[in-house]
Formats: structure tokens, sequence, C-alpha cells
């Protein structure tokens, strides 16, 4: 008897993988087809509403699409699914390249859905604007939380600006509520302004910091510290766990300093090991503390009311500047006023307002 595989096997192989023999060329061919039909706005918020992570990623691909064509549909989906966010805790964490930040959300986030919960981590990437390639998209990142079906990790798309990239994010954060994820995770490399911009949008801020030799207090940046909620001191494991024990007295202190949050939140001081998974659940501990009495004091509530309104304004903002920089009349004249206003033939004061005159002409 011949050992050639007949059409009627239940499977056969295309490429070295077994396929159900129901994906004859036809059916293929057909969902190569529906794949390329873009599902409908309704499709995917109901997919979204269905918690489909598939649903989730293509509406996401949508908002951060820059083809103006897609604006419309994007804004439509996030309209509807508004009513449905709004349900998480939102936690920004940041650390210079190296500190261990995938490594603790890989843990942090493994220790999450053992708890049942369901963790999104979206990544802001100010090296995108830059370099057209991304410190945070392009390596393969928490390896088993990719594989973890409470989870979902979403590297940033490489934006023109960081605006732009944060504008997205925020956008990311309501879809993903929607989908039914409780806790957001927003990761950035703490390289630059990114800090800020994820601080404007989280409600609840981490800093990863290392037990370094020599004096801790040098590396600080005043305005990252002031940010923060809470700050980790990462491999506090082997020779390091001592240095890392100091390192929190030192940070504890200089905490001290600064003036009492509006939030009315002392930041705290934790030491952990990403890597042997210490200290993790000491993280989720006060952070649920956080939430607790920021709840019960009426901040949390009030922080987000605020946060609506910074990116309202900020999108206004960004808009008028977009619509400035694009305008033909402006584009055409801009080099000689620039060169005019260096040479003090005109004052830059005026200089603007005759610009700005062209956007209503
Ligand atoms: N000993 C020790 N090593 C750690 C710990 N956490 C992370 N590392 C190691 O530190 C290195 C950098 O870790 P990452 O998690 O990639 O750090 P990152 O901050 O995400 O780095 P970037 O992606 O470059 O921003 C890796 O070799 C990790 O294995 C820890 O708790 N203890």
């Amino acid at each position: 008897m011949s050992s050639k595989p007949t059409h009627t096997s239940a499977l056969h192989e295309k490429d070295g993988v077994s396929q159900p023999d129901s994906l004859n060329k036809s059916s293929i061919a057909s969902i190569k087809k529906n794949r390329r039909k873009q599902p409908s706005v309704d499709e995917l918020v109901t997919g979204i509403l269905n918690q489909d992570k598939v649903a989730l990623s293509r509406a996401i691909t949508l908002v951060e699409s820059k083809n103006t064509k897609h604006l419309e549909k994007a804004t439509a989906i996030i309209e509807k699914c508004l009513p449905h966010a709004n349900k998480s805790i939102r936690i920004g964490i940041t650390g210079v390249p190296g500190v261990g930040k995938s490594t603790f959300i890989e843990a942090f986030g493994k220790h999450l859905t053992s708890l049942g919960k369901k963790v999104a981590v979206l990544a802001v990437d100010p090296s995108s604007s830059i370099s057209s390639g991304s410190i945070l998209g392009d390596k393969t990142r928490m390896e088993e939380l990719v594989k973890d079906e409470n989870a979902f990790i979403r590297p940033s798309a490489s934006g023109d600006s960081l605006g732009g990239v944060a504008r997205k994010t925020r956008e990311t954060i309501i879809l993903c509520e929607a989908c039914g994820f409780d806790t957001i995770i927003i990761e950035t490399v703490g390289v630059g302004q990114s800090e800020t911009a994820v601080h404007s949008m989280v409600d609840f801020f981490l800093l990863l910091k290392l037990a370094g030799a020599g004096d801790e207090l040098q590396g600080i940046k005043r305005g990252i510290i002031e940010m923060a909620d809470a700050i980790v001191i990462n491999k506090a494991d082997g020779d390091n766990v001592k240095r890392a024990q100091m390192a929190r007295t030192e940070f504890k202190r200089a905490l001290h300093l600064y003036p009492q949050k509006a939030s009315e939140w002392q930041p705290k001081v934790v030491t952990a090991s990403a890597l042997q998974k210490n200290g993790i659940d000491d993280v989720w501990q006060m952070i649920s503390a956080f939430r607790e009495s920021t709840k019960n004091n009426g901040y949390f509530e009030n922080h987000r009311k605020q946060q609506n309104r910074f990116w309202l304004l900020q999108t206004i903002e960004e808009r008028l500047k977009h619509n400035f920089y694009t305008n033909e009349k402006v584009k055409n004249v801009l080099g000689d006023y620039l060169n005019a206003t260096e040479n003090s033939m005109i004052s830059p004061f005026h200089a603007a307002q005759q610009l700005l005159k062209l956007l209503n002409s």
C-alpha cells in the first residue's frame, strides 16, 4: 500500500506544519481575504469588550496609525470604549537602561497574574523618535509574561514626537482597560523627558534604582525623585544586599527633604531582586496601600480628572502646533522670518505675530 498521504487524512503538511484538512486552498484564500478586510468599528469594539487580544491589537494599530484615514475610526473606537475604561490601577515604571526594568516587570507581572489580575504592559519609548529604532521594542523581553494569557505586552509605536507617542499610549490605556486589563504598567527608559510624560498618565510612579558604589545621592535627578511614589532598589541580591540596604536608608532620608505630596502619600523605598523574585509582593502591597489611601482621601479620582484636563489641553496645543508648521503659507516664509529674526531685522514677537496671522488669512 502506498504511504502517500491521501486527501481524506485529517491532517496534511504545509511547510512542515500539520494543517487540518479543512484548511484547503480555498479556505486559506478566504482567511487571507478576510484578514485583508478591515473589521468595522463595532466588530473591534465588541471584540475588545469580549476581552479578545487580537481585536485589541488591531485597534491599537489603528490608534497608532499615521494614516489620517484611520483617525476617524480610531476615535470612534476610543469613544465607544471609554465608558468601559478607567477601572484599573495605572503604574509607571522608569529607570536607566540596565537597571532591570524588563526583569522586574516580568516578575511583577507574573506575580500579579498569579493573583488573578490581568496585566497590560505598554512602553513609552522616546528613542523611537530619534533613531527610528526602539530601545524598548527591539529586544525579546519578558519571555514568560508574553506567553501568559492574562497578560498583554505592547511596545510603543515609533512616533515623530514624544507627545505623539504619549497620546497614543493614553488612548491605548483606555483600550486595554475596556478589554478587561485591571493593572496597566507603563514602562519608560529613564533617559529623558519621557518620565514626565509617563507621570502624567499614571496613578503610581515607581522608580527603579541600583545600589551603586559611591555617593548614591549624586545620581539623583531631583525632578524624577520628586515624581516617584516609590523607589525600588533592584538587584538586592548576592554581594549587593548590604549596599542596597544602605542605599535604601540614604534614599529614605533624601525623600524626607521633599515637601508633602498632594496625595498625602509618603513615598516609600524598598529593596528587591527581580532576578530572584524577592520583594516583588512588597511592591504590590505598597501599591495596594497607596490605592486604598488615595481612594479614601479623594486624591485618586481627582488626580485622574486633572489628567483628563491635561490630556485635552495638551492635545489642543499639539494640534495647533501641527497645523501651524504644516500650513503651506507658513512653510513658504518661515525661513525668511527666522533669518530676519536671527539678524535682528525684526523682533521675534513681531515675527511670531505676522506668522500666526497667516494661519487665519
Ligand atoms: N543580580 C541581578 N541582576 C538583575 C536583576 N534584575 C535584572 N538583572 C540583570 O540586569 C541586566 C539588565 O536587565 P534588564 O531587565 O534587561 O534591564 P532593563 O532596565 O530592562 O534594561 P534596558 O532594556 O536596557 O532598559 C540583565 O542581565 C538582568 O539579568 C536582579 O534583581 N539581580
